[in-house]
């Protein structure tokens, strides 16, 4: 523990317990005096921080109170996020944080994370040895420019990384001190922003070309000397640029793209969920994306993926999949198709976003535009009239961004709807039936990747990691789960799911000769050792 005695330790926040402390630690480590009477249980402190929470009017008091418990007792932070992980991931993750991002340079009260500007150029390495941790396992960087659905927060991003980082250490159990959020201020081109005089970023036009790319890739470079064992998560990267790094580094080092791998994993996860509630084939359904950034077609390009590997040639996997834009239906004969949507632009006459359901008869609609109100009436409706159950992803987030709300997709559906979206929504009441929609959100996901990833040294994370953890996803909704209408897990089994995303993942890794470790027989109870308990 670092010698630490008296106020120091009291005031350390990866070491205090706070009024936990014993009477033989008070005595032992110089407390006595420092302390009121009672030795308080960590359970009696998660009693009284929930009582301060729920005191607190709007969700940014809260994230920020929540914030400064972090920053004054860690374990007792993460034991009540792990305990009450419904009431507490809302709150320090999406949909909050999206609000605390927007907030972010007025409410900031201290530097937590690692920022990089322009000016860092060329000595990148040098700082990174400031960092004062020596042993970093995942690294969440983003550039700010595209934060959830909000666009270009530049430095405000910041709460993004921030968050990440909770859930890893929430929600698969890798230490704190292992996880580094990191801002790379390249500038923003959210004049409002630069104008604000509280903004705490790089206060110029977002940096381009080569100039932007040769600092990414100084980053990159960076963290292979200073943290070598590092997972790097490229988080909010605004596409193309998302992919681009993702092509450019993912057979180099050890990294994925969170928004374009993550998320393909739980919207594939909900997908093959569905299946068992609507007794349709996996292989028999047709997928139709609004968007076509990094989420949709990341989600496309692994469902191929999964159609393949259930028995259908690539051609016939694209063909199941099909993309709208903001003009309609994309089709081979639209001209200036992006790359990565070509494979998935078929044979058919020009039409509009409603017409194209009414004729593809997509089973299943999946939502990426972060534009609301995008699933429309007509849409919802035309969806419950060519499905019997339709199943409805709207990952958009937060919750100001959905493409529809689960209220509205349940009334306009006439409760048909097989329901999920990226921010949460409370249970929705229509007609008898109380419906319980699940939070399609690659927070099921990346925690176990990173667990998976640590646990097995692997070199690189490839593409059947993430089609591994979206079987064993789904495969851990129970049949009371699929009865109230979720796809997904309760986020309360979270830590199990990330468990089992992580074995999954050391299963692929030493498949794919991707370790050099000679994993234990129990791979299973290994990763658990490994997950960090916050516990006194
Ligand atoms: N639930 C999750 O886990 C999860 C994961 C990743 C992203 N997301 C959310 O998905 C959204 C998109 O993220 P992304 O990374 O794919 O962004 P992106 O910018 O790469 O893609 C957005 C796409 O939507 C299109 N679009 C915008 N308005 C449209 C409209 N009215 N009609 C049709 N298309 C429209 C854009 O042209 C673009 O192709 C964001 O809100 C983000 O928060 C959720
Ligand atoms: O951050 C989230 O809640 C999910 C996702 O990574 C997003 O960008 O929306
Ligand atoms: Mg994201």
């Amino acid at each position: 523990m670092k010698n630490l005695r008296g106020k120091a330790l009291l005031t350390d926040p990866a070491h205090t317990k706070s009024t936990g402390f014993t009477y033989a630690e008070r005595e032992l480590y110089g407390l006595r005096g420092l302390l009121p009477y009672d030795v308080a249980s960590i359970d009696k402190q998660i009693e009284r921080v929930l009582g301060s929470l729920r005191c607190k009017n709007s969700t940014i008091e809260k994230y920020i109170f929540l914030n400064a418990l972090l920053e004054r007792n860690q374990r007792l932070f993460y034991r009540t996020m792990i305990d009450h992980i419904d009431e507490i991931m809302p709150l320090v993750y999406t949909p909050t944080v999206g609000e605390a991002c927007s907030e972010f340079a007025h409410i900031f009260r201290n530097a937590q994370g690692f920022y990089i500007s322009p000016e860092d150029r060329g000595e990148i390495a040098t700082i990174l040895k400031n960092w004062p941790e020596e042993d970093i396992r995942v690294i969440v960087v983003t550039d700010g420019e595209r934060i959830l659905g909000l666009g270009d927060l530049g430095a405000n991003g910041m709460g993004i990384p921030i968050g990440k980082v909770a859930l890893y250490v929430a929600c698969s159990g890798i230490h704190p001190a292992q996880c580094m959020p990191v801002m790379l201020d390249v500038g923003t081109n959210n004049i409002a922003l630069r104008e604000d005089p509280l903004y705490l970023g790089y206060p110029y036009p977002r940096l381009n070309g080569d100039a932007y790319r040769s600092l990414v890739d100084e980053f990159v470079k960076a963290v292979q000397l200073r943290y070598p064992s590092a997972l790097i998560q490229f988080e909010d990267f605004l596409s193309p640029h998302a992919f681009e790094f993702l092509d450019l580094y993912a057979q180099k080092v050890r990294c994925f793209n969170d928004d374009i791998q993550g998320t393909a994993a739980v919207t594939l996860a909900g997908i093959y969920t569905s299946c068992r509630i609507t007794k349709k084939k996996f292989t028999d359904l047709n997928i139709m994306f609004l968007g076509t950034g990094s989420a949709a077609s990341g989600t496309a390009e692994l469902a191929v993926d999964a159609f393949r590997a259930a028995g259908l040639n690539r051609s016939q996997a694209q063909k199941r999949l099909w993309f709208i834009d903001r003009k309609g239906l994309v089709t081979a004969r639209n001209e200036n198709i992006k790359p990565r949507i070509k494979p998935f632009a078929h044979e058919h006459a020009a039409c509009s976003f409603v017409d194209a359901i009414n004729e593809i008869k997509p089973d299943v609609l999946i939502g990426a535009t972060g534009v609301a109100g995008t699933f429309t009436e007509a849409v919802i409706s035309k969806m419950s009239s060519v499905n019997e159950r339709p199943v409805i992803i709207a990952l958009s987030n937060p919750t100001s961004h959905t493409e529809c709300t689960a209220e509205q997709a349940y009334h306009w559906s006439n409760g048909k709807v097989i329901f999920a979206s990226g921010s949460p929504f409370n249970a929705v009441q229509f007609k008898d039936h109380l419906f319980k929609p699940a939070q399609g959100n690659n927070a099921y996901i990346f925690p176990g990747i990173g667990l998976g990833i640590y646990a097995s040294a692997a070199r690189l994370v490839t593409q059947s990691m993430f089609l591994a953890a979206a079987e064993v996803l789904a495969s851990t909704v129970s049949e009371q789960e699929i009865h109230s209408g979720s796809v997904y897990p309760a986020l309360s089994r979270v830590r199990e799911v990330s468990h089992a995303i992580a074995v999954a993942v050391c299963h692929v890794a030493i498949r794919e000769e991707l370790t050099s470790l000679s994993l234990p027989e129990d791979i299973s109870g290994y990763v658990r050792s490994l997950m960090y308990e916050p516990n006194y």
